[in-house]
């Protein structure tokens, strides 16, 4: 746009005043036919398109409004001299937005956009009313904005523009709500209870800066999720659906959990954590999933204690495995009815809810599984494709040692960190235990005292290991010599009998 909006609206203003002098000279009878013809000249020759947003249409509230009141607001608090200002439960910081009047000029590959913002009273009816006069006139406020634009880009304002101001939008929307833990309800409790989840606000404080484990480990989960996040494009270019699996792994107390916690975190995401003992069937796993939004974590803790998912796979061909499921989803009459918690989810259809072809309805979400026994599960669960990345949470090693002293010790270097430094090499120890004997007991523990007792902790575990071992061992040479005592009886009796 070569001239300015000021500059073309002031010339416009110009051509305007002329053409009302000149109005005021034309004889009345002829000025009816002059306005319509000024009318028409103005329409021909006035260049600009107006696109009007409002915030209800057809008495639903309109998202485009508010994706727009967030963008403007991210722009204006720069450019405009009013502003209003405001916080909604849901929302983690202020929300500045244009107020009543206000206009501003937004940049977009070089080109100029103009945004007004409007108020408007209007005269409403209330249908019921607290005061009991139903029908009562009452008046409205209506908002909207209006962009102005030269007809030149109309193209670029409906293909690329407003796209990006409601991606922007929306972004800004999502970094700045409160994000939430959900957990699915019992179906019982769907319909009258307000949707299939319910939820608290996530507030888990866990970062990977604060998560104990190889830092290059850590970084390649830090790139794959970044890669993640923006592979939109990426991932529409090879026809897979915008999701990514990850499996954690390990011991109890090695940070499954708290690793969940950070990418959430990081990502800045929803939690939807799956309790899948609760969900009935199949059918009720899909429509858990339909019901989750998008940007969202999807999490089955403990996996291989949630269900009997394990080995059925094994024990059945892959062409027996539909009719299996539909006798699972019609009588549920074997295997599952052997849990307590009597759910007909069938390994099927638990890999259905993970790829299939109704998973790709909402995009942009994350599956995590979790698990202390790896082996336990099947291999069709977790092959890639469908847990993407399979992460193992392991025993605390010195370099997940010094992360957790810098967390709770404030130090990062101690003349005792060589000890502890061998003994994690010698020894198991889960982070967690780590972490625990690291929390200062006492008001006047500090980080000398917190280090010994650690340090007593590991020696403790090292010599329990040591004797576990050698209980090990012997019972290994116990049943060897029975083995031996055994072979040598046979072989006796073979000889006696030849
Ligand atoms: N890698 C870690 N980094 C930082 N803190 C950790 C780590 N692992 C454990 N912790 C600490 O130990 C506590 C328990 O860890 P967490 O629940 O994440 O382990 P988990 O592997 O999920 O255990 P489980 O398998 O028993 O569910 C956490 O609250 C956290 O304070």
């Amino acid at each position: 746009m070569g001239e300015t909006f000021g500059e073309q609206f002031s010339r416009l203003a110009g051509l305007m005043f002329i053409c009302g002098t000149i109005q005021q000279l034309v004889p009345t009878k002829l000025r009816h036919y002059v306005e319509k013809l000024w009318a028409n000249l103005v329409n021909y020759f006035y260049p600009y398109v107006h696109i009007t947003f409002h915030e209800y249409t057809r008495g639903m509230h309109n998202e485009a409004y508010s994706c727009i009141r967030t963008y403007l607001g991210s722009k204006s608090s720069k450019k405009a001299t009013r502003l209003t200002a405001e916080k909604s439960v849901d929302s983690m910081s202020l929300a500045i937005s244009l107020d009543e009047g206000q206009e501003i000029i937004d940049e977009f590959n070089g080109v100029q956009f103009q945004w007004q913002a409007y108020k408007e009273m209007i005269e409403g009816t209330s249908s019921s009313s607290r005061s009991g006069r139903s029908g009562a006139s009452i008046p409205l406020e209506k908002s909207f904005y209006v962009l102005v634009f030269h007809k030149t880009y109309r193209e670029m304002v409906t293909g690329t523009y407003l796209e990006h101001v409601m991606e922007e939008g929306k972004a800004i929307q999502l970094s700045n709500r409160k994000r939430k833990l959900y957990t699915n309800k019992n179906s019982d409790n769907w319909y009258w209870n307000g949707g299939k989840w319910s939820h608290i606000n996530f507030t888990h404080p866990a970062t990977f800066d604060t998560l104990a484990m190889d830092p290059k480990k850590k970084q390649e989960i830090i790139n794959d999720l970044t890669a993640f996040r923006k592979g939109k494009d990426y991932y529409a270019k090879i026809g897979k659906a915008w999701k990514r699996g990850y499996l954690l792994h390990g011991p109890p107390g090695t940070g499954k959990s708290t690793m969940i916690a950070a990418i959430a975190n990081f990502l800045e995401y929803d939690i939807y954590d799956l309790e899948l003992t609760s969900v009935e069937n199949n059918a009720e796993l899909k429509q858990l999933l339909i019901d989750t939004r998008s940007k969202s974590v999807i999490v089955i803790e403990d996996i291989d204690c949630s269900l009997d998912l394990t080995g059925k796979r094994n024990k059945k061909t892959e062409s027996s495995e539909k009719s299996e499921e539909e006798k699972d989803s019609n009588s549920g009459q074997d295997e599952e009815d052997k849990n307590t918690n009597k759910s007909k989810v069938t390994l099927s259809g638990l890999l259905n809810f993970i790829d299939g072809i109704w998973s790709a309805c909402g995009q942009e979400r994350i599956i995590i599984f979790t698990t202390n026994h790896v082996d336990k599960l099947d291999p069709a669960l977790i092959r890639r494709g469908r847990m993407d990345m399979h992460i193992e949470m392991s025993y605390c090693k010195f370099e997940a040692f010094k992360v957790l002293a810098k967390n709770y010790l404030d130090i990062d270097s101690h003349h005792l960190f060589e000890e502890i430094r061998q003994l994690l090499e010698e020894t198991n120890v889960s982070p967690c235990d780590v972490a625990e004997n690291l929390m200062p007991k006492t008001d006047s523990s500090d980080a000398e005292h917190c280090l010994m007792d650690l340090i007593q902790a590991i020696k403790a575990a090292k010599e329990k290991e040591r004797l576990k071992g050698d209980k090990e061992v012997k019972a290994a040479n116990k049943f060897k010599a029975n083995l031996l005592k055994r072979f040598t009886s046979i072989k006796k009796s073979a000889k006696v009998m030849k």
